[in-house]
């Protein structure tokens, strides 16, 4: 997890297109996506739902090929999952007949390589979870699955880290402590990070930018700097600076919805009759 000071982006996304071959055709999910993205920044990605964001990020992860464009992590092709990449999804999935501290190997079971214990123990102890290590899922709550994910994401230190809407299925309370936990090892320990999530609020207390995209097919429409101090305290969080900044990306986003609607009224219309 060390700083880049070479000047390159950390992550970089050229024109990225991907298109599904589904049984009615091909289904271009993004198109021609391009990002920069230095190391050790927060930077969220939001739109409309099924307007292409999880194909982003998974375009950036190695984890499924392009169809045309390229990622580049530190200026060499992903072309397939990396160590240097974790993930983090909305699911925690972590295996069910193993208990956490086995969950947490498992990646290096797989790798076949030996854990840092002390450095798992560090993050075990920051997210809460040093005395759980026993536990098998169904004896923690989803909070907790989710800070096991976190750890085991983190667990053999990886440069970048990708979350696909990980706190989405948190009550607001386990999200909004998630999200300060977040910030706090990224403080200490300042990954890359990339986030999807259908929150603003979220988006604006993580990132230093946050990316709208357009409906499908997804592409970059905006970028906002948010340029609060950290720590982003729960008072910044309800300034008239944040209010305006959520509110323009909110309309950001369901202006370009508006602008589909007639499309799909025209579309329904027959079925209608
Ligand atoms: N494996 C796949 N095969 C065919 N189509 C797919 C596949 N994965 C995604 N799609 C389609 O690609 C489009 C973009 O999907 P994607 O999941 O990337 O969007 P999203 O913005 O993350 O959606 P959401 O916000 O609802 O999670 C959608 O129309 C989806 O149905």
């Amino acid at each position: 997890m060390t700083q880049d000071t070479s000047g390159q982006p950390k992550l970089r996304v050229r024109n990225a297109t991907k298109a599904y071959h589904t049984r009615s055709g091909d289904l271009i999910a993004i198109d021609r996506c391009s990002l920069d993205i230095k190391a050790g920044e927060i930077v969220s990605i939001v739109g409309p739902s099924g307007c292409g964001k999880t194909t982003f990020l998974w375009s950036m992860s190695g984890l499924h090929g392009l169809t045309s464009g390229e990622v580049l992590l530190d200026g060499k092709p992903v072309t397939g999952p990396s160590r240097d990449i974790g993930m983090v999804f909305q699911e925690a999935n972590l295996l069910p007949w193993r208990n956490l501290d086995a969950n947490i190997n498992f990646p290096f079971e797989i790798m076949g390589t030996k854990p840092d214990r002390a450095w798992i123990d560090s993050l075990l102890g920051r997210v809460g979870l040093d005395e759980f290590g026993s536990r098998f899922p169904r004896e923690l709550s989803g909070g907790m699955q989710q800070r096991a994910a976190l750890v085991r994401a983190l667990s053999y230190k990886p440069s970048v880290l990708l979350m696909d809407e990980p706190f989405g299925a948190l009550d607001a309370f386990t999200r909004e402590e998630m999200n300060r936990l977040v910030e706090e090892i990224w403080l200490d320990t300042p990954t890359t990070i990339v986030l999807i999530t259908h929150s603003i609020e979220e988006a604006i207390f993580l990132s230093d930018r946050i990316v709208v995209m357009s409906p499908r097919p997804g592409r970059v429409a905006s970028i906002h700097e948010v340029p609060f101090p950290r720590p982003r305290s729960p008072e910044i969080m309800s300034t008239k600076e944040v209010f305006d900044l959520t509110n323009v990306i909110k309309l950001e986003i369901v202006g370009t919805q508006q602008s589909r609607y007639p499309a799909r009224v025209a579309e329904a219309q027959p079925e209608a009759q």
